[in-house]
């Protein structure tokens, strides 16, 4: 008889403090053989996990077998003929596919994302490579733009606005095109896109409105002024919010 194939679950682990984890999240978290997490190579240089990793990682019991799964670049310059898409596409199939040789023998694997698998998260790339060829179940996670807004202390949008979540990463025409088209925005991804950012918010004359916070909800999260933040010294994980105009009801 052919033994059963294995699950492969994408499980959102919230922003950071660890009690942003649903009560599913951690359930089958818990009774999975095998967890996947990703985690940048400078991080694994200096002896480090992930970040998603650090939030479960009291969790685990000593029978569960972890899967780190190290990203080959993040912000590296690459030489020619060297490409971050090929790269990062070659890094994907070959996680998938070591996903894929525990779920032939019958093994759940649960791929841990920070936040929301689904919300510009890693899990995507696995789920888009394996879920025709497997059972997969997502289970939704508390996500960075709402775990800043809760700690920043501010509703995102009232009423009818609208709200944009845009990439740091796009060019400034883009932003500034698009920041000027919403009622509230959320901007994710600023680390070395952070002073580009800054200066468009400045030119549209929102930076007066909008928050800045490193590290939403975890130990070492910090919030300060936008025109305070030293150039060149945003981390990754921050974010800015241009919360919609107060409506009083
Ligand atoms: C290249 C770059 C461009 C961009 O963002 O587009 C990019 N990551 C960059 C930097 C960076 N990433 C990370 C750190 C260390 C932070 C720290 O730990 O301190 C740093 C900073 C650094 O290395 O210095 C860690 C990290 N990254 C992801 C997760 C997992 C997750 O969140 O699921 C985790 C945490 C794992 C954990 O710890 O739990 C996920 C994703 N990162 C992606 C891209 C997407 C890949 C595929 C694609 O290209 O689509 C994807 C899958 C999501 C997506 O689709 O966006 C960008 C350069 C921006 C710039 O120009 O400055
Ligand atoms: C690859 S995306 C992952 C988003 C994640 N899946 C979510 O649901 O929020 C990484 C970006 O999310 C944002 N981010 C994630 N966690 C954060 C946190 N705790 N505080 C601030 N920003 C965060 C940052 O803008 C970072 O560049």
């Amino acid at each position: 008889m052919m033994s059963a194939k294995g699950r492969l679950l994408g499980i959102g682990v919230g922003p950071g403090d660890p009690e942003l984890i649903t009560l599913k999240a951690l359930r089958l978290l818990q009774a999975a053989p095998v967890v996947g997490y990703f985690v940048a190579k400078a991080k694994v240089a200096k002896g480090q996990h992930g970040n998603a990793f650090g939030i479960i990682a009291a969790h685990l019991g000593s029978e569960q077998q972890t899967l780190p799964m190290v990203y080959p670049v993040t912000t590296e310059k690459l030489a020619p003929p060297l490409c971050y898409e090929d790269i990062i596409s070659d890094f994907y199939d070959t996680c998938a596919e070591q996903i894929a040789a525990h779920l032939e023998q019958g093994r759940d694997v649960a791929v841990i994302c920070e936040g929301d698998p689904f919300f510009y998260g890693s899990y995507m790339y696995l789920h888009d490579r394996l879920a025709s060829r497997y059972a997969a179940e997502v289970v939704p996670g508390v996500c960075s733009m709402l775990g800043g807004s809760a700690v920043l202390g501010i509703p995102l949008v009232y009423r009818n606005q609208s709200l944009a979540v845009l990439s740091g990463v796009l060019p400034a025409d883009d932003l500034k095109q698009r920041l000027a088209a919403t009622d509230a925005a959320v901007v994710m991804k600023l680390g070395r896109n952070f002073d580009k950012v800054r200066a468009v918010l400045e030119e549209l004359g929102l930076a007066k409105r909008a928050l800045y916070v490193e590290r939403a909800t975890m130990d070492n999260q910090r919030i300060v002024p936008l025109d305070q933040v030293e150039p060149m010294a945003s981390p990754y994980f921050s974010l800015i919010i241009v919360p919609g105009e107060k409506w009083q009801a």
